[in-house]
């Protein structure tokens, strides 16, 4: 056993993130137990491989994990800090504020209590969605109150590692406006834009390419576990979307000027600059989202092959890309629909797609160019 975590270790709550940190400490020779209050869950989540069932006989766990709603988050935590008086608890609930602020008011001692938050998850819930290296070089939020143990911290901190994640020690408030910019502020505007595509008629909806499907890739989330977040993040959220509110009025004032002129002679002085410092003001915030091992963003060259979609084929790139001697930064696919072909974009660092391209080609590939 490799892992610095000794267990038992108790997952109370085993959907999509129980489940994955129960099946991932299992493959690391970790005891664990699950407990949740669907019976069907702990079967799908011990069927899965992330454990056994907790009995009421157990002996005491060393870290009970919760991966509950957020809303219940505080409640379940308090509940194993008086169940378990030798256990640390953590939970991974994705706002941190609420949860603490509940417990306080709620007067029981904290020093056993480390809040966490794993920068990782899926578009699915539930233990049958779980993957034991979900969190993998993610992030993991330790937010640490005044009250937490030192030894308490470590404890979470050990699992962080223990999971494959990247902790990151940040206060609850601190996570939680972080969280609202980065996670919660993109879901609303993610699913705002999604829903605005129920009217669209399919023949519109045919043309749609990679930027639609990039920006609302997040749509498909979990209404009940996002309202959920929404409104216990409500006070960081709220100052973000009502500054994105005063954007979108610019914008949307720019263009109504737009409508009314002529030609781009007899618009009015600034509409233009206004849409054009719109686009450009985002170029700055993209360049600002960090790269694949968490640095500044490279700038990396693309080659796009067409990949017949016939089995096989796929590997048989990725394969000679290997034999060509060229590293595979990052690869992006993207299907033509109703066509049987699909696109591979792959990235590779600057100098080397001139030689990966001239590779493919002796080789029968063919480029879009
Ligand atoms: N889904 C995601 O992408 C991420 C979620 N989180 C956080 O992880 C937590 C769990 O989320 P998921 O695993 O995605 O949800 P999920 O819906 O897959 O699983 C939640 C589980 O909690 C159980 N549960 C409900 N009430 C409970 C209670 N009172 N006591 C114990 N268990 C209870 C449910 O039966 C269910 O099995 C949430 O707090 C969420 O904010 C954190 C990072 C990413
Ligand atoms: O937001 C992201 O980028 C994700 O990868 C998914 C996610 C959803 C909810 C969380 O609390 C944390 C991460």
């Amino acid at each position: 056993m490799t892992a610095a975590t000794t267990g038992p270790v108790l997952v109370v709550g085993v959907g999509l993130i129980g489940a994955s940190v129960g099946l991932r400490l299992t493959a690391e020779g970790v005891d664990v137990r699950l407990q949740d209050p669907s019976r069907t869950a702990v079967a799908l989540a011990r069927d899965v491989g992330a454990g056994r069932s907790a009995r009421p006989d157990d002996d005491e766990p060393a870290l009970v994990v919760v991966a509950a709603p957020p809303d219940v988050t505080a409640g379940v935590v308090r509940a194993q800090l008086e169940a378990h008086p030798g256990a640390v608890v953590t939970d991974v609930a994705s706002v941190k504020g609420h949860v603490l602020a509940e417990l306080r008011a709620s007067g029981v001692p904290l020093d056993r209590y480390v809040g966490s938050h794993p920068m990782a998850g899926r578009e699915r819930s539930g233990p049958s969605a779980a993957v034991p290296d979900l969190f993998l070089g993610r992030p993991w939020v330790i937010a640490e109150a005044e009250e937490s143990s030192a030894d308490a911290v470590l404890a979470v901190r050990a699992l962080a590692v223990d999971l494959g994640a990247v902790p990151v020690t940040m206060d609850a408030d601190a996570h939680d406006a972080a969280v609202a910019a980065v996670s919660h502020v993109p879901q609303v505007v993610s699913s705002l834009m999604a829903a605005r595509l129920v009217g669209v008629d399919d023949a519109a909806l045919g043309l749609a390419g990679q930027g639609l499907r990039d920006v609302t890739r997040i749509a498909a989330s979990d209404p009940e576990l996002w309202t959920s977040i929404l409104a216990a993040n409500s006070a960081a959220v709220r100052p973000l979307l009502e500054a994105l509110r005063g954007d979108l009025d610019e914008v949307i004032d720019a263009l109504a000027s737009a409508d009314e002129a002529d030609g781009p002679e007899t618009i009015a002085t600034g509409v233009l600059v206004t849409l054009a410092r719109a686009i450009a003001a985002g170029n700055e915030g993209v360049a600002r989202i960090p790269g694949k091992h968490g640095g500044a963003q490279r700038a990396y060259e693309e080659v796009t092959v067409l990949v017949p979609d016939s089995p096989g084929e796929l590997a048989r790139l990725l394969t000679e890309i290997g034999e060509a001697g060229v590293n595979l930064e990052d690869l992006r696919l993207e299907h033509a629909a109703g066509r049987q072909v699909g696109m591979a974009a792959i990235s590779v660092l600057p100098g080397s797609a001139a030689r990966l391209e001239a590779e493919l080609v002796e080789r029968g590939w063919r480029l879009v160019v």
